[in-house]
């Protein structure tokens, strides 16, 4: 108490002392909700795509605290066999495993989907989380612009291959990580692909916009199947999804955004609130085609309740992925 009193009454301590305390407070408000309720996940099967980091590798630590079966869904191996060691180290779960996908690659999709049904019968929940953000312009290996092509159409295509595994699963789930920046975007009709002009920050929320009106239709799609699927903003989290920011990589840079990542966004583990709320609360067996933040059900944008412009997307995706979705049943 003295020394409270002491910093607060010296002016040289006063205001760092209340800047630290405003951060500190401001941090923990920005946590955001939790999923605190005890499931036991022993013998179901999990999918979590870019599980090598960031959310994905939380999700899949909380999953295998909780018994579950998991396969690390990732595109290098190295990072991914590392993280499998640490999850098992910390868990004492022998039942994760890791496995090649490379969502920019359709072949390598098609051939991990594959590999995975030779393995198992059963997939309980797969978790779309993968994602990038704020490429330079690049192509996937099958030339779809590369934010759309991994965070949506890689996702897109990966669900409809495993969509008879998880039908055979029921009651099943797919988990679509999306973002609050799916508010931002636009389906740009006339240029889908980004061929005509490209914006990095658009073709990121053109992406995260796709992942919510995928879950709608898919939703309907799936009605009476005893397959539900949502997506989800997981929060501002301090991952290395920002990696393509390359002005973070100045020192001077660095020394401004640090502390202010450290009090704004969430660490991974809180990202990984709403995704885990999402594929394991019980409630949640019935309810298919929402969109949750913070552990609640969260309204989405006007352009993401556009039904016309998520059966364009439908159309697009099963064009561009082979998909022949009238067989999904
Ligand atoms: N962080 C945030 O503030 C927010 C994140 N999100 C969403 O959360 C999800 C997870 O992101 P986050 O954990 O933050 O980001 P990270 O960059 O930390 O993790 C992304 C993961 O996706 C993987 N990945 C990237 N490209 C491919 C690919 N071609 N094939 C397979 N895997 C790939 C990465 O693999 P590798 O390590 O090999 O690159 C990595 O494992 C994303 O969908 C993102 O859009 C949404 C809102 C906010
Ligand atoms: C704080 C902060 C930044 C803000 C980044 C933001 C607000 C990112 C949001 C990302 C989201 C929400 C992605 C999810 O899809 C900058 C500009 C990098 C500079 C360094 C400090």
């Amino acid at each position: 108490m003295g020394c409270l009193t002491n910093c607060l009454c010296c002016p040289l301590l006063f205001w760092p002392s209340i800047i630290g305390l405003a951060a500190y407070l401001l941090r923990k408000y920005m946590q955001g909700g939790q999923f605190t309720k005890q499931t036991d996940e022993t013998g179901k099967v999990f999918i979590v795509t870019g599980a090598n980091t960031g959310i994905g590798k939380e999700t899949v630590l909380e999953i295998a605290k909780r018994g579950g079966t998991v396969y690390m869904a990732c595109r290098d191996m190295n990072r991914c066999e590392k993280a499998r060691k640490d999850i098992i180290r910390e868990t004492n779960n022998q039942n994760i495993f890791s496995r090649e996908l490379d969502l920019s690659s359709m072949e390598s999709i098609r051939k991990f989907a594959a590999g995975f049904k030779k393995e198992q019968d059963k997939l309980h929940v797969l978790i779309n989380n993968a994602g990038v953000m704020h490429c330079p312009k690049t192509l996937t290996k099958d030339g779809f612009e590369m934010q759309l092509g991994v965070n949506h159409m890689g996702h897109f295509l990966l669900t409809h291959l495993l969509l008879d595994v998880l039908k055979k699963t029921t009651p099943s789930r797919i988990v679509n990580v999306s973002s609050l920046a799916h508010t931002h975007g636009s389906i740009n009709t006339a240029d889908l692909n980004s061929e005509k002009s490209y914006s990095r920050i658009g073709a990121y929320t053109q992406s995260k916009l796709a992942n919510v009106l995928f879950t709608r239709e898919l939703a309907k799609r799936l009605e009476g199947t005893g397959v539900t699927t949502n997506s989800l903003h997981p929060g501002a989290v301090d991952t290395e999804l920002l990696r393509n920011w390359k002005f973070l990589e100045n020192p001077f840079a660095q020394l401004l955004a640090k502390p202010l990542l450290w009090v704004l966004f969430k660490t991974p583990r809180n990202g990984a609130q709403t995704t885990l709320y999402a594929a394991l609360d019980p409630a949640l067996k019935d309810v298919s085609g929402l969109y949750f933040s913070d552990c609640r059900p969260k309204e989405v944008s006007a352009a993401a309740q556009d039904d016309k412009t998520g059966k364009f997307l439908w159309a697009e995706s099963e064009k561009w992925t082979g998909v022949n979705s009238t067989k999904v049943d």
